[in-house]
């Protein structure tokens, strides 16, 4: 049914059939883990589902920008089982999203998120039902890191363990002042599982991501921007007068990237994620096919009708 929503917006040519029936195998095997690995999804699920509360919402706006929002107040937001179970199910519905451009993901109630419910990982606290729910978090988290939308988490009052990791799986983070990140997991005697600690090397390099581990180093958003984990320092709205609300603020950091149509964006979002995951070979082919969406397309010929320079 996808593919062939997919066709709809593509008739121009069954070549670019092919290519997009091809890109969307590769969105399906954005997976990390599948029955190959001894993962079942359903089984895992059906365990998670017993630890409910708290809610993920998603809201789809008309500009394209989507707002998930992390729901648990009464835990400061902390990841319920039924929780992790609505993280999955909203990032497939934001992977079938055509007119979808910008994501942002936010916590309720001015606190971001304190990562898995204490609660859930005590009663799971075995071996295997540990490595189930890390499987299906991986899982999940690289699948809104791959959406072909740009994602910015805002982080408004305390980003800890799984949250903070939540963070590393949006292409950039913002933080109100005040605000603090920190992967808490050795106080926990753990170490990252939900694929934290891999993306934060990517982010900040082997040497920063060791202190801010091996530390459990509070983040605040001046270290934050010093080592290239934060993208942009938001003013507290609360305590600066005139501040606009954060998420009005954060939409308009995030509009500069996102103005212009959905195909394009979505197009400019696959090559960055091909040329930072793939092997460069890999990545200049899935360049070529992404090329392949746009050139020729409604906004390429409308500006080169329109538009001889770019001032
Ligand atoms: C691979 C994933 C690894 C992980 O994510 S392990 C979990 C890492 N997170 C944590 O350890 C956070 C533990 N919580 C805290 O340190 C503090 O609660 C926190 C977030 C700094 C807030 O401190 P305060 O402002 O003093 O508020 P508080 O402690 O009274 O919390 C308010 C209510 O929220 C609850 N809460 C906060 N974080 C939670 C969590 N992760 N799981 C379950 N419940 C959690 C807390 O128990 C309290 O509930 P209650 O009001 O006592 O019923």
């Amino acid at each position: 049914m996808v593919l062939c929503a997919l066709r709809q917006q593509v008739p121009r040519c069954s070549s670019h059939c092919r290519t997009w029936a091809r890109l969307l195998q590769r969105q399906r095997s954005s997976c990390v883990y599948s029955s190959i690995h001894g993962f079942n999804q359903d089984e895992i699920k059906e365990k998670l589902q017993a630890f409910h509360g708290g809610s993920i919402d998603l809201l789809k706006q008309d500009s394209g920008i989507a707002v998930l929002t992390i729901n648990n107040p009464s835990r400061m937001n902390a990841f319920s089982g039924s929780m992790m179970i609505d993280l999955e199910e909203r990032v497939s519905q934001l992977e079938n999203w055509p007119e979808g451009k910008g994501l942002i993901v936010q916590g309720a109630a001015e606190t971001f998120c304190s990562g898995s419910d204490l609660n859930a990982v005590r009663a799971i606290s075995n071996q295997q039902d540990g490595m189930k729910m890390c499987m299906f978090m991986q899982n999940a988290l690289t699948r809104l890191l791959r959406l072909p939308l740009i994602s910015v988490a805002l982080v408004e009052g305390r980003a800890l363990g799984g949250g903070a990791e939540l963070t590393t799986a949006c292409d950039f983070r913002l933080m109100e002042a005040g605000s603090v990140i920190q992967f808490v997991h050795k106080h926990m005697g753990l170490v990252p599982g939900w694929g934290g600690a891999g993306r934060l090397v990517h982010l900040v390099g082997s040497q920063n991501a060791l202190k801010l581990l091996g530390g459990a180093v509070k983040v605040d958003p001046e270290l934050g921007v010093n080592i290239g984990l934060v993208d942009g320092v938001l003013e507290g709205h609360q305590k600066t007068e005139g501040a606009a609300p954060l998420l009005q603020q954060a939409e308009n950091w995030l509009s500069r990237y996102t103005k212009g149509p959905a195909p394009v964006i979505q197009a400019v979002k696959k090559v960055v994620l091909s040329g930072r995951e793939l092997p460069l070979p890999e990545a200049l082919r899935t360049e070529k096919d992404i090329f392949g969406t746009v050139w020729g397309a409604p906004a390429n010929l409308e500006a080169l009708a329109s538009k001889s320079k770019h001032k």
